[in-house]
């Protein structure tokens, strides 16, 4: 991303839905850009409510919200800001609650916009309140982990967790743009920037055989965060996620419940472990491991995968297997998955690198196996 005198350069993916379709904006540097692009882009905009995560609030929040309300002279902009404390105890149905409260005393109509800057939990929540409030506000996502912006803040599931079910409650809800700055990554620790890379790695699996070689290349500068290799990263997950998300926006042909491999076992292993435990990803790429297992071990496909599966995962710093499995603890969370039809648990397997099934009609002994074969 050369900046040039017209300024950086943006590479726009968009997510194409019809009157839903919005662009995703991937720059370098360029934040101070943002309040001036929300203008443009929205239009009608008269009162923005600007969502943070607290880590980021000083540095990401409070400067856009000043900008925002400089920005627009000939026509004032109102601006609200408030935080949400780190982590995803907060994609809680009390925050939810405490959010809507706030957004209502702030004065928020149906023309007012909802700014969410921060990662999965920020977005997630900050996007449920903007589907939920007056029935539906727009809103923008400002992802700042690198989960969020290869994949949370991008194809409009927005939602909140139940103590014993993930992401239970929620809603489709497109934004009205995303915008992506890679140097907001710059303070994001290592632990949490590593896990965004499980996402990563998962598009290679379902969709895109060769942007796994890429992967498999270039592991080490991802891990040392190149930004070369990271931008390319963030705009290949993101066309697989638009384009995933174009062909089946609510998950009703079954085309995009392959953006959930792994999860079943990953939220799960997020909600037994107790949410904030496990980073996303982290339980991600157990989660991967394990319906990789699952597919060797019913002949869907060969050992080979499962070994650069597992290569690739390890090359990026992330886990592996989870020593405290428990099955016993994990199937009944699993058995209230969102993709389970009736009564029955459905996975997305893969049969090589670049093309996973839906596969249903599992014996329960091939998913306990799965779990204890990664419990080391
Ligand atoms: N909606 C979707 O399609 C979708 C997709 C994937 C994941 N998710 C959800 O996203 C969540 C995980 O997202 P996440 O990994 O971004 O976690 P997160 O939002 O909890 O962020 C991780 C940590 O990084 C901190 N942080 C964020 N940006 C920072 C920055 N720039 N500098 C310093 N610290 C920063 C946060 O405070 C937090 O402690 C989960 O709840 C998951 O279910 C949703
Ligand atoms: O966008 C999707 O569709 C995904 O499945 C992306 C996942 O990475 C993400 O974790 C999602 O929130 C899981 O959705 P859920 O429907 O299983 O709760
Ligand atoms: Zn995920």
């Amino acid at each position: 991303m050369v900046p040039s005198s017209q300024g950086p350069h943006v590479n726009t993916v968009d997510v194409l839905l019809g009157d839903r379709s919005y662009p995703i904006e991937i720059t370098s540097d360029a934040a101070d850009r943002f309040a001036e692009t929300i203008i443009d882009q929205l239009g009608d905009l008269s009162h923005v409510l600007l969502i943070a995560d607290e880590s980021v609030d000083q540095a990401w929040g409070r400067p856009l919200a000043e900008k925002l309300a400089e920005s627009a002279t000939d026509r004032p902009i109102r601006v609200s800001a408030t935080t949400v404390a780190s982590g995803e105890p907060s994609k809680s149905v009390a925050e939810f609650e405490r959010l809507l409260a706030w957004v209502l005393s702030e004065g928020g109509d149906r023309r007012s916009v909802i700014v969410a800057v921060g990662g999965g939990v920020i977005g997630d929540l900050a996007g449920f309140v903007a589907a939920s409030f007056a029935r539906g506000v727009r809103f923008v996502q400002i992802p700042t982990t690198l989960l969020a912006m290869v994949d949370s803040s991008v194809g409009g599931k927005t939602g909140i967790n139940l103590p014993a079910a993930k992401n239970m409650v929620g809603a489709f809800w497109q934004p009205s743009l995303v915008l992506i700055d890679t140097a907001v990554l710059a303070t994001l620790d290592d632990r949490s920037y590593l896990s965004g890379l499980a996402e990563v790695i998962k598009y290679g699996v379902i969709d895109d055989a060769e942007f796994f070689g890429y992967l498999e290349s270039h592991a080490g500068d991802l891990v040392a965060r190149d930004p070369e290799s990271l931008r390319h990263a963030i705009g290949k997950s993101c066309q697989s996620k638009a384009n995933v998300v174009g062909d089946d926006e609510r998950e009703t042909s079954g085309r995009r419940a392959i953006l959930n491999y792994g999860h079943t076992f990953a939220h799960a292993i997020e909600s037994t472990a107790g949410y904030g435990t496990f980073l996303h990803g982290e339980a991600v790429a157990i989660g991967m491991q394990m319906a990789a297992r699952m597919a060797i071990d019913t002949g869907m496909c060969d050992r080979a995968l499962w070994e650069r599966q597992t290569r690739l995962i390890q090359a990026c710093g992330l886990p592996t297997t989870w020593a405290d499995a428990q099955p016993d603890a994990m199937l009944p969370v699993m058995m209230r998955d969102k993709k389970v039809a009736h009564g029955k648990l459905r996975f997305i397997l893969p049969t090589r690198i670049g093309s996973v099934e839906m596969v249903g009609d599992v014996d329960e002994s091939a998913v306990r196996d799965a779990i204890v074969k990664l419990k080391k």
